[in-house]
């Protein structure tokens, strides 16, 4: 019952299934005490009847005293074992998922990201895992218990008398059949709500993120619609989605219900033609309530594991993800980056072709072409960020698709286009270029990546928060203080993506000076759009839509003539052009 299949179908840890199982064992011991304190009124009452009708002693109050108090201290103390094993171990259980998500999510190649955004994997580390907890701590346990203990319960009613068991019984069945028949239905309901909220969730944080550009654009109005459609059709798909498993739900508790009548009708039936006595109705009848009681409960939330199940498939999708793995140890000889035939797709979309070039040691190797080209997307190749589809990227000899993606960016520092900061001051931003850097080293590479200037300006100094993802900086401070992290780290191999791109030509000059002073003898990838900045590289592979067009030094491609020729033709003819 507890298996591999109800463990995966929950979105269960190991740890998560003993939890359950728990919560199971102690609620089948809380509704059989429960119908044991139905026998101790069963027996007052039958003493009492027996005085009445057949004139003997009253039943022996201390005894019944006795069994009531035993019965209050056992209810007592069972109902609290089944809240600890239902409530109290399932919050382990969703700090376990969560991390267990967390780490996962970490380890997913970036191509992933891709397929599910921000606001999706957000609503599934969040919502979805809340909607389990629901689910793990009021659903199995309870549902469970009440399946094993009313089969117990069954089995003795059946013993006693078969006829009034089923007429009891049967609208167990017949209630939960209708439930699990629409079972289907609802799954859809719920995928349908899930996805609506996602929808608006995604909107209300793309108009976070963007609200610069729609103020910008002036298209607030068009905007708040948009958002308005999403929110409201949220809400129809919600309800429509509650109104129907509320109707069911009602349904299969009014059919279990009609047991109560059915009974009564049998037992009437059963008395008039003296098969049975009137106390053996009375049991059943008292029996009846507590049979239906967990039932209830969980008819209700039946509809909720149901619903659940979207959630659930939705963690396990993440579970189930190859993760980017490989070995834990990188001892390459030398730093050599060797792209060999690499062919590379994001989805269907082939962006490389036999992409064959060598960055070396020592030597700084520019990666230039037309917009588009797939300059970002070698950069990225280089760092293990994506795997190649075909061929091999290897440094220093080694296929970096066989070295764990951590392990190997520790030899690498990364300079992009898009720069993350966190919500944090100046110094720990740069420190997380090298955890453990002392305030000496990390002020050292502030000052070489030219931060001294405008870090004093600010109220704090370098202990400054700057907001979140660096919300009070420029754009070109924030590179400056990727630049500082890149140094700090002294990595050997440099990843430069546009890194001088967002700065005034005085401030780029000491950059670039720092940055060739830091760089000497490492391996260094540049991308860069202006041909200034790559004038002085050792090596230029010029890429056009995804294939190597050219390569050599810089020398050499413009005695060469071709697309690399032209694009310094071009350049200087803007740069002309905007100065006349
Ligand atoms: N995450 C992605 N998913 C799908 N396609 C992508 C992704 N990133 C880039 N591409 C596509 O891959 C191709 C190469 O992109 P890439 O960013 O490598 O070019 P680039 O030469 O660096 O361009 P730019 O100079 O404009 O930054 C482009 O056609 C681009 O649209």
């Amino acid at each position: 019952m507890f298996g591999k299949k109800f463990q995966r179908k929950y979105a269960l840890t190991a740890q998560g299934v003993q939890t359950v199982k728990k919560g199971t064992f102690w609620t089948v011991i809380v509704n059989l005490i429960v119908l044991g304190g139905i026998s101790i009124l069963y027996l007052l009452m039958d003493g009492f009847m027996g005085a009445l009708t057949e004139g003997e002693p009253l039943p022996n109050a201390a005894l019944f005293i006795t069994g009531v108090l035993l019965f209050l201290l056992l209810s007592f103390a069972t109902h609290l074992q089944q809240y600890r094993a239902t409530y109290g171990l399932v919050y382990n259980e969703v700090k376990a998922t969560r991390l267990s998500l967390a780490e996962r999510l970490r380890k997913l190649p970036l191509g992933y990201f891709g397929k599910r955004d921000l606001a999706d994997l957000t609503e599934t580390l969040m919502g979805d895992v809340n909607r389990m907890e629901h689910v793990w701590s009021h659903v199995l346990g309870y549902l469970y218990g009440a399946y094993i203990s009313t089969g117990v319960a069954a089995v003795c009613l059946f013993v006693y008398d078969w006829r009034l068991a089923a007429a009891c019984l049967w609208g167990v069945p017949a209630a939960f059949g209708l439930l699990f028949g629409s079972r289907r239905l609802a799954g859809r309901s719920a995928e349908r709500t899930k996805k609506a909220a996602v929808r608006v969730a995604d909107g209300m944080q793309e108009a976070l993120e963007n609200i610069r550009e729609i103020r910008a654009a002036n298209q607030q109005a068009r905007y708040l619609a948009e958002l308005g459609q999403k929110i409201d059709e949220h809400e129809r798909v919600t309800i429509r989605g509650e109104l129907s498993t509320g109707l069911l739900v009602n349904a299969a508790s009014v059919i279990m219900r009609l047991g109560v009548a059915t009974t009564i009708l049998v037992g009437a039936e059963l008395i008039l033609s003296g098969r049975i006595d009137f106390m053996l109705l009375f049991l059943f009848l008292l029996v009846i309530t507590r049979i239906y009681a967990p039932f209830d409960q969980s008819l209700a939330l039946i509809a909720e594991m149901f619903v659940s199940q979207v959630s659930a498939d939705r963690m396990m999708e993440i579970q189930d993800m190859p993760v980017a793995e490989g070995a834990a140890a990188f001892q390459p000889n030398g730093h050599d980056i060797v792209f060999e035939h690499v062919e590379f797709a994001y989805d269907e979309k082939k962006v490389l072709h036999d992409v064959c070039f060598t960055a070396k040691e020592g030597e700084v190797t520019a990666l230039v072409g037309p917009s588009g080209s797939g300059k970002s997307t070698c950069a990225r190749l280089a760092a293990r960020l994506w795997d190649a589809a075909e061929g091999a990227v290897k440094v220093g000899g080694v296929d970096i698709a066989t070295v764990e993606p951590e392990v190997l960016l520790t030899d690498y520092s990364m300079v992009f286009q898009d720069v993350v900061l966190f919500d944090d001051t100046v110094l720990e931003n740069i420190r997380l270029g090298r955890r453990g850097a002392t305030d000496k080293e990390v002020l050292a590479a502030a000052r070489a990546a030219n931060c001294d200037e405008f870090v004093r300006k600010m109220p704090n100094g370098y202990h400054t928060p700057i907001g979140e993802n660096g919300a009070r900086l420029s754009g070109g401070e924030r590179q400056r203080i990727s630049i500082a992290r890149a140094l700090l780290k002294d990595a050997p191999i440099v990843l430069l993506d546009e890194a001088t791109a967002s700065l005034d030509v005085e401030n780029e000059t000491r950059v670039q000076g720092a940055l060739s002073r830091l760089l000497a003898g490492k391996t260094v990838l540049v991308i860069a759009h202006r041909m200034r900045t790559v004038a002085g590289a050792d090596h230029i592979v010029v890429l056009e839509n995804g294939r190597v067009a050219q390569q050599g030094s810089p020398a050499q491609l413009m005695a060469e003539g071709g697309l690399y020729r032209r694009m310094v033709e071009l350049q200087q003819e803007s740069a002309q052009w905007r100065l006349a």
